[in-house]
């Protein structure tokens, strides 16, 4: 495979490797990756997350096994065990499924190789196009809230709502960002705000239950937040905490916009109710974990739900910024994302 280079994952020198998501910001370790069982810790973790980066380190992972000499049947079985890590993401199961296409080539080496290097590439440009038609909706002077990481850690490329973030600055430089903390893994506080950092981009993280006392205080222009699945009908499925969100902007009237790139609609998939929800580990809320030590301080048989994702429903939504586009309620409901 040709060498390829985004923010948090990569293909150089012949192998796989990234960036441990889980231990930054404060430190930046690369791992490199040879097999399934390890590529599935790390997405499990979340060492790898992100809806988009989830799907292409695994392709890569496939790239460089076939690569390897590893057998068809053993490459279908790869596939297999990487698509079952984390069931919420579609882009995972839309790279699995490009790959398995791929798979039934006669030339099946090179087709899966080219697959997983075009899958790569073709994120990157899905992120431009997104940012573009996303940063026209924003305003100089605009206080834009966003959760959860969706950055250029999260894709090959900018990003998908901070993606817009990130454009927007560079187009009116007078953007102000709200970081949710983003409860229980902290992708806000620990991720996006160190994206933000780094690009210079004016922000304050506020923790999730501070979101409602801003908007009323007329502190928050715009949301912009990202999509781990997009139903045929418009409802999404994002990180827990999205949904509570878009209740407050409707209730505030303040525009919420959803950012995607095509690979996150799930046409096959007719409503939000038909999403699954991936559902987490009782310590993730019990307590934190990360670069600074473990910590847990509630009582150790403490019930616990611990959903990563929540469903916000179309009617909440002002507008889905796809790549190929920037799409209404009314063109969602008259079924522009059921069309093939
Ligand atoms: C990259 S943008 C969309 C989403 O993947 C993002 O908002 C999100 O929910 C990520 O969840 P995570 O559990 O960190 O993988």
């Amino acid at each position: 495979m040709k060498t390829l280079i985004a923010r948090s994952l990569k293909f150089e020198s012949g192998v796989v490797q990234v960036l441990d998501q889980y231990l930054l910001p404060h430190q930046q370790v690369w791992h490199e990756c040879r097999d399934v069982a390890t590529m599935s810790e790390l997405i499990l973790t979340l060492k790898v997350r992100g809806a988009p980066l989830i799907g292409l380190a695994a392709s890569l992972l496939i790239g460089y096994l076939v690569e390897q000499g590893e057998d068809k049947d053993a490459i279908a079985r790869s596939i297999d065990e990487l698509e079952a890590t984390r069931p919420t993401a579609v882009n995972l199961m839309h790279c699995m499924a490009k790959l398995r296409e791929a798979l039934q080539a006669i030339d099946w080496q090179q087709q899966v190789i080219t697959t997983a290097e075009q899958l790569f590439e073709e994120d990157t440009a899905l992120c431009d196009r997104m940012a573009n038609i996303g940063a026209e909706l924003v305003n100089a002077g605009d206080n834009i809230l966003t959760h959860c990481n969706t950055g250029a850690l999260a894709t090959a490329g900018v990003g998908t709502a901070l993606g817009v973030i990130y454009y927007a600055a560079k187009q009116h430089g007078d953007i102000h960002v709200w970081v949710d903390e983003t409860r229980p893994l902290l992708q806000g506080g620990r991720l996006t705000a160190f994206e933000l950092d780094a690009w210079q981009i004016p922000y304050t993280l506020i923790c999730d239950n501070m979101a409602a006392s801003l908007m009323a205080a007329g502190k928050v222009d715009k949301v912009f937040v990202g999509a781990d699945r997009i139903a045929a009908n418009g409802d999404f499925a994002n990180k827990v905490g999205t949904y509570n969100l878009a209740v407050l902007a409707h209730f505030h009237n303040i525009p919420f916009y959803v950012v995607a790139p095509i690979t996150t609609l799930d046409r096959s998939c007719p409503n939000g109710a038909a999403i699954p929800i991936e559902q987490r580990a009782k310590s993730e809320v019990t307590g934190v974990s990360g670069s600074f030590g473990d910590c847990q301080w509630a009582p150790n048989n403490a019930e616990v739900y611990n959903p990563a994702f929540d469903v916000t429903p179309a009617s909440l939504i002002t507008g889905w910024v796809l790549d190929t586009g920037l799409f209404t309620g009314d063109e969602v409901a008259l079924g522009v994302f059921s069309q093939s």
